[in-house]
């Protein structure tokens, strides 16, 4: 599902990469740790191909990403391919849980749009947010809005989720809620996972758990 090889990063003269190698096959839950400033958001950025490495290699589903791809391409790639969940969630304020929802759907353009309103009511209502589907994220708890997040990240139904630090800013029980529902979700809909965390417990339940240390896994 992912191969990265030999990956490598610099900020100026700090090499926050200095050789990642990662394969994760699908349908796998993979997390990533260490310490703050490690390079794990670097990582996920540039395995999701929202940031380009200074070298190696990236392919997902066999395909390989960064080089020979226009900005056009890899956004086309990424749009149906990957989703992202970020501790923050981002929801747009003005738009309701189910638009929030749908946005990377309508942005898809590849299905009718009162089909994709259809699916983002099944997935919040899967997502237990059946009776918040026109409330705003300010309407929302933060764990419910986290939820309307792992919504949108899905609607285009990506074999591969990246999520930085999802449950960093939810109460233990919401997170806990969060983490039993990625499971949940890989045994319904096969999604692979690839997951930054400080949260011991959900690392520790990953199929694999990664640590950068001294820009490299260990
Ligand atoms: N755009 C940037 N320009 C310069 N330096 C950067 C940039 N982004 C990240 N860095 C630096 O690269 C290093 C790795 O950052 P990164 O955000 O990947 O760490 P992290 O492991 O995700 O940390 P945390 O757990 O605190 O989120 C840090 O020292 C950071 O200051």
């Amino acid at each position: 599902m992912l191969i990265a090889e030999n990956i490598i990063k610099s900020y100026g003269d700090l090499q926050v990469l200095k050789g990642i190698n990662l394969h994760v096959k699908q349908g796998e839950i993979v997390s990533i740790v260490g310490a703050s400033g490690a390079g794990k958001s670097t990582l996920l950025h540039i395995l999701g191909t929202l940031d380009t490495p200074d070298g190696g290699s990236l392919q997902i589903k066999g395909q390989p990403l960064h080089r020979g791809m226009n900005a056009r391409e890899l956004s086309r790639f990424r749009n149906s391919n990957i989703g992202f969940i970020f501790q923050f969630h981002n929801l747009l304020p003005e738009f309701t849980a189910l638009e929030n929802a749908a946005m990377p759907g309508f942005i898809a353009d590849n299905r009718p749009e009162e089909q994709v309103r259809q699916e983002a009511t099944a997935l919040l209502q899967k997502l237990g947010l059946g009776q918040r589907l026109h409330h705003k994220p300010g309407q929302m708890s933060g764990g419910e809005q986290q939820r309307v997040a792992v919504a949108r990240a899905l609607i285009n139904k990506p074999a591969l989720v990246f999520a930085d630090e999802p449950s960093g800013n939810l109460d233990s029980h919401s997170a806990d809620e969060l983490h039993h529902l990625f499971f949940q979700l890989r045994e319904e809909m096969g999604q692979t996972f690839v997951i930054v965390t400080h949260n011991q417990q959900l690392a520790d339940m990953a199929d694999f758990k990664y640590e950068i240390e001294d820009g490299v896994i260990l």
